[in-house]
């Protein structure tokens, strides 16, 4: 489903880093863990198509993504991945079904039945359509989540999801994002320094940091 090589990336002449490579079929799932600075977030960007590295390859579902033209490459990710980030980034003027309704609407998925179906499945069916500054942190969570999940993404990225959540939301996070990637038969990498999550995915993966 993805897989990735040779990869290594360099922002000025000082540091440059190199990264594990990675193979991942669908529906199997891969923790990386690193410290601050470490280039998680930089490696997730790179796997997801919106940072171009230096060297090395990035195939996702038999196409290579650099490869694609920019603009391909955007549609390409808006159909095919499953983006979450530490902090939610949910359209605040929105509904959470508006923002998971334009989430579809980008990726070209019209299945907007499955926007109640996931909501309900993250426990959070009955804010389908609350604004999301009424919502607590591991609740905006959830929706970002179900907008990753609602364009039936091929593969689900996932950077430090658990960092700003208490250890109860935190395993909960976990343990949806597992179930739904399950479930869709997606791949599912998560970055993180959250150690907490070590133990709840057992196949994981150190980063070392630039040289
Ligand atoms: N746009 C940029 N320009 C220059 N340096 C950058 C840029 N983005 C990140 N870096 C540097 O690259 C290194 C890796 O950053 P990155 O955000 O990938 O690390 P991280 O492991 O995700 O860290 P954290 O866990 O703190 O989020 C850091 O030293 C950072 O300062």
């Amino acid at each position: 489903m993805i897989s990735a090589s040779n990869i290594s990336f360099q922002y000025n002449t000082n540091s440059s880093f190199t990264f594990p490579d990675i193979q991942l079929s669908a529906g199997e799932e891969l923790l990386i863990l690193g410290k601050s600075g470490s280039g998680k977030t930089t490696l997730l960007n790179i796997l997801a198509g919106l940072l171009a590295p230096q060297a090395g390859e990035v195939t996702i579902a038999g196409q290579n993504l650099y490869q694609l033209t920019g603009t391909k490459r955007d549609k390409f990710r808006g159909s095919h991945i499953g983006l979450v980030f530490q902090k939610p980034h949910i359209l605040g003027p929105l509904t959470v079904r508006e923002n998971l309704d334009l989430a579809q609407y980008f990726s070209g998925q019209k299945e907007s039945s499955l926007i109640p179906k996931v909501l309900e499945e993250l426990g959070i069916g009955e804010k389908i359509n609350s604004q999301p500054q009424h919502l607590s942190e591991g609740e905006a969570q959830r929706v970002s989540i179900a907008r990753a999940v609602v364009i039936r993404p091929k593969l689900i990225l996932a950077d430090e999801p658990t960092a700003s959540l208490d250890d109860e939301n935190a395993f909960k996070v976990i343990s949806l994002l597992k179930d739904q990637a399950r479930k869709l038969k997606a791949a599912l990498i998560i970055v993180t320094h959250d150690q907490r999550v070590k133990d709840l995915i057992l196949n994981h993966i150190s980063m070392g940091g630039a040289s």
